[in-house]
């Protein structure tokens, strides 16, 4: 069976201290099961100490982005190997607001998801459509069309451990959750993607998470569904307690 992935994705928010206080209580309060595992997505400039924070306990610290270069002449850039160095173990990758504000590409993300694996992090790629998309009938085909950019080239295990948060752009922070139906439609859609063009062996292993306005309200009846393994949270996961919660769903 897949293992439930619940991911706080805090974006450009918190303190420092805010930041540590979070760590050090959620980890003190994971619930300890192998059926779901913790991931904190934070800024930049906390990820040493929220490693550090999180040692001993099963919470996971990820990074929001990097670049695919080792390094070099890429100002304000962040590397794979600095990440790995650091301790983290997860990055997400492609987010929409990064495709939307900072030029993200299907092509750079496939760069960053190669240059992920080369450095023994798990790559989170996110994926999803518009409204307009939606509306026009195209959710399957674009998100097929991201899914397949992302992974090209990876080797079937790559593929399996590769984690895809599918997020309908039009449900990301505006409250509107797609129904767990929709959602779960979507997830089915990739996984069929993924047993095509790769194999039954990645599709089945591959955790599929959804994202978009995910909160304890709404978490039980999204992970209730076949194809949904997990969620990337995004406002409800800056509250130590309603992140807890969630994760709490994730073994029930
Ligand atoms: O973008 C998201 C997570 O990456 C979702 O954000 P919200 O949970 O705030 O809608």
């Amino acid at each position: 069976m897949r293992k439930r992935i619940i991911a706080g994705n805090w974006k450009m928010n918190k303190l420092p201290n805010e930041a540590k206080q979070f760590v050090a209580n959620v980890s003190k309060k994971l619930p300890q099961s192998e059926k779901v595992e913790a991931i904190v997505c934070a800024p930049f400039p906390y990820l040493p100490a929220l490693v550090d924070e999180a040692k001993g306990s099963n919470l996971k610290i990820s990074a929001q982005n990097m670049h695919f270069e080792e390094n070099g002449a890429f100002t304000g850039e962040v590397s794979p190997a600095m990440l790995q160095d650091i301790g983290v173990t997860h990055v997400i990758i492609g987010h929409s607001e990064r495709r939307q504000y900072f030029a993200e590409t299907d092509e750079s993300v496939n760069k960053k998801v190669h240059a992920a694996f080369a450095h023994e992090l798990t790559p989170i790629v996110c994926v999803g459509e518009t409204l307009q998309q939606r509306e026009a009938n195209e959710t399957n085909t674009h998100v097929e069309k991201q899914v397949s950019a992302a992974i090209e080239g990876l080797t079937e295990e790559q593929v399996a451990a590769t984690i895809i948060a599918y997020e309908p752009i039009w449900a990301i922070g505006t409250g509107k959750t797609a129904t767990s139906e929709q959602a779960n439609e979507v997830c089915a859609h990739i996984r069929k993607v993924v047993a095509e063009k790769v194999s039954q062996h990645a599709a089945d292993n591959m955790v599929i998470q959804y994202g978009g306005s995910v909160k304890p309200a709404n978490v039980d009846e999204l992970l209730a569904q076949s194809d949904i393994d997990g969620a990337l949270v995004g406002g409800a996961s800056l509250e130590a307690d309603s992140f807890l919660q969630l994760v709490e769903a994730g073994i029930k």
